[in-house]
């Protein structure tokens, strides 16, 4: 039997963005990807992300977190998910541990966020610092500014969309800045195509992004491994950094996605800091049956 069974999980959102936590600290048990897709393919567990805690790995961390998309894929970061994280650690009464106060240091992959409780259902993440040349975004070819690469879809005369900002935000993200509504783009049609385009040798997240006023910025995102989705944390703060670069805003902004509002900002000393709310939908265990067929 998958040591997954029965397993306790939390059924969350992060400004619509759907959350699975999973908390495997204190085992030895990992999630397989075959069963991060069987989690994601039950309705009573689906999600856009699935958020699972380790035992801390680094002195002065609480967790170790690994991220998986729907697709059974995993992502170095998860802004909205870590958002749902901390409330899970700070609040819920099986996964809360005494000691901890309102503030938290994670771990993933990717490197350290530090989130801060702000309201009783807002944290702010602390993101770090974005990452911008072309190699460690990554791009499959040099780009020596990565404020607009060469990349286009549609007619060579008139494309759908061209010349995006690529950043690194613990996960790749391409931004297309765009005079119209993002939500008059066929984005389930375009998005695979772009995130699966040769220039992202490990795809991308792919955004559509409307600068509607100074600190307004209007997004719609299709996700590397997990597609359309209602709100996505790292491709606002990508968004913001891009845009900022392109000194179409300052440095921070508030980012209208149809699941709703994140605030960015990107600090002078190069951190980028979200903020948001998280809201608990349901809580479950894990049939083993969902494992049985698990490939
Ligand atoms: N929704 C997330 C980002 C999820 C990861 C992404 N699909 C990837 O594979 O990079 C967020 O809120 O940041």
């Amino acid at each position: 039997m998958s040591a997954l069974a029965h397993r306790r999980f939390l059924k969350m959102h992060g400004a619509g963005n759907a959350i699975v936590v999973l908390d495997l600290r204190g085992s030895t048990a990992q999630v397989r990807p075959e069963e991060a897709r069987a989690i994601a393919q039950d309705p009573g567990s689906s999600f856009d992300q699935l958020m699972v805690l380790h035992d801390p790995v680094s002195p002065g961390t609480d967790a170790f977190m690994r991220i998986y998309n729907t697709d059974g894929s995993e992502a170095g970061a998860c802004g909205n998910g870590t958002r749902c994280v901390a409330y899970a650690m700070l609040d819920d009464p099986a996964m809360a541990r005494p000691a901890e106060g309102g503030r938290l240091v994670l771990e993933t992959a990717a490197g350290r966020v530090g989130v801060r409780r702000i309201s009783e259902r807002a944290f702010t993440v602390d993101m770090g610092r974005p990452k911008l040349a072309w190699d460690e975004i990554p791009l499959s070819e040099p780009f020596p500014d990565t404020r607009r690469i060469e990349l286009q879809i549609g007619p060579i005369d008139e494309p759908i969309l061209h010349s995006p900002a690529a950043v690194n935000m613990g996960n790749p993200h391409a931004v297309f800045f765009v005079d119209r509504d993002p939500a008059s783009y066929d984005l389930a049609r375009i998005g695979p195509m772009l995130e699966n385009h040769p220039l992202f040798p490990e795809r991308a997240n792919i955004s559509i992004a409307q600068v509607t006023e100074r600190e307004a910025i209007t997004l719609r995102v299709w996700e590397r491994g997990a597609g359309l989705t209602l709100a996505c944390g790292t491709a606002a703060c990508a968004t913001v950094v891009a845009a900022s670069r392109l000194r179409m805003i300052g440095r921070q902004a508030h980012v209208q996605l149809p699941g709703g509002e994140l605030f960015v900002e990107w600090r002078a000393d190069d951190h980028v800091l979200m903020t948001g709310p998280v809201a608990l939908v349901a809580e479950g265990n894990l049939a083993p049956e969902l494992f049985s067929g698990a490939a």
